[in-house]
């Protein structure tokens, strides 16, 4: 179908447009998709982009409120194909068997892509030594993303479906001001490299994407001097990368690569260069 519209639309440019065609607007029709922390930010922007894309998602979060809001836009665009699950974010705590994954998955009959993407609030400041913090964090951040994969994982390797993690360059380099965060996005690569390759070698025909995004604009900071990029863009590129079941993705791609392929090669380069994206004097005082 993906060369009959390109034809339809008379391009000629070939593979790479009717390739980018194909994904945006067949590749997950009828898909079964789950997007957590999708009632604001990034995750909504991913929603928005899923219902258009035809796909059956469902969003989670704690605010009911919210996430009816989502829900209700999708309604509008006449494409309402999200569910709404019960509030009380059962991702927060990770103990607790995610039963609306169960149930969800039930009466769809499956699931095709689990994208993982919510955060627990922290803050933006020098580490100021609560640990409570950092163990809260690592529960809401990493241990839930565990929680979920292992619920969700029968279910992906019925389909041959994807496992989309979204994490950050402060999860592949040092960032002051978000030591806490920046653990629980380590914790992540670590723990979903390693399953990758385990399911490579198990032939386990289920992917992980891990998606590496700089300053994204669902966020403003005078401290941080880097222009952010738009979340729209960033929720396209996101699910593109889990439908083509790449290992990583980097948005945006240069501003995120360049740093990264310097931190293998020259790390205090990189250490100084990020410093120097900061204004400290901005930041709060305590
Ligand atoms: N913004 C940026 O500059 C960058 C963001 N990222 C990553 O992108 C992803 C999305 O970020 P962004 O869109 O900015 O974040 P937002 O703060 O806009 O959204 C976070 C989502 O998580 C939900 N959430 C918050 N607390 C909890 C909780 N305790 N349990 C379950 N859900 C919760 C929120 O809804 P509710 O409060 O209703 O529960 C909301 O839907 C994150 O993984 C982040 O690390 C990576 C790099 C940069
Ligand atoms: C090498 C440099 C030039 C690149 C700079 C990129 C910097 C500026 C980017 C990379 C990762 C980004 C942080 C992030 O991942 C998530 C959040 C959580 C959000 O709630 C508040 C903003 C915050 C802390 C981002 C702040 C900006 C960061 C440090």
């Amino acid at each position: 179908p993906g060369y009959l519209d390109c034809k339809v639309f008379g391009s000629r440019g070939g593979l790479a447009v009717c390739g980018f065609f194909w994904v945006q607007h067949f590749m997950l029709k009828g898909k079964r998709v789950i997007v957590t922390g999708a009632s604001t930010g990034i995750g909504e922007q991913m929603a928005y982009h899923l219902a258009r894309m035809g796909a059956h998602v469902l969003v989670t979060a704690r605010t009911e409120a919210k996430l009816q809001k989502v829900c209700t836009k999708h309604t509008c665009t006449g494409q309402s194909y999200v569910t709404l699950c019960p509030a009380n974010g059962p991702q927060s705590c990770p103990a607790e068997p995610p039963m609306l994954f169960k149930t969800w998955t039930h009466t769809h009959r499956g699931l095709d892509m689990l994208i993982l993407n919510h955060i627990g609030n922290s803050y933006f400041n020098y580490f100021d030594g609560d640990v409570g913090h950092v163990q809260k964090l690592l529960k809401i951040n990493f241990l839930s993303y565990v929680a979920m994969t292992v619920s969700a994982l029968p279910r992906l390797k019925d389909s041959g479906g994807s496992i989309v993690v979204v994490s950050s360059m402060a999860g592949k380099a040092g960032f002051p001001f978000t030591a806490p965060y920046s653990a629980t996005k380590f914790a992540l690569d670590g723990f979903f490299s390693s399953l990758r390759q385990e399911l490579i070698i198990q032939k386990v025909d289920v992917s992980i994407t891990l998606c590496i995004l700089g300053f994204i604009d669902t966020a403003a900071s005078d401290v941080v001097l880097v222009s952010p990029a738009p979340k729209e863009e960033c929720a396209l590129e996101i699910i593109k990368g889990g439908a083509l079941r790449q290992r990583e993705i980097y948005y945006k791609y240069a501003a995120t690569k360049i740093p990264l392929l310097i931190r293998d090669w020259a790390p205090e380069l990189l250490d100084y260069l990020i410093r120097r994206s900061y204004n400290v004097e901005n930041l709060k005082k305590n």
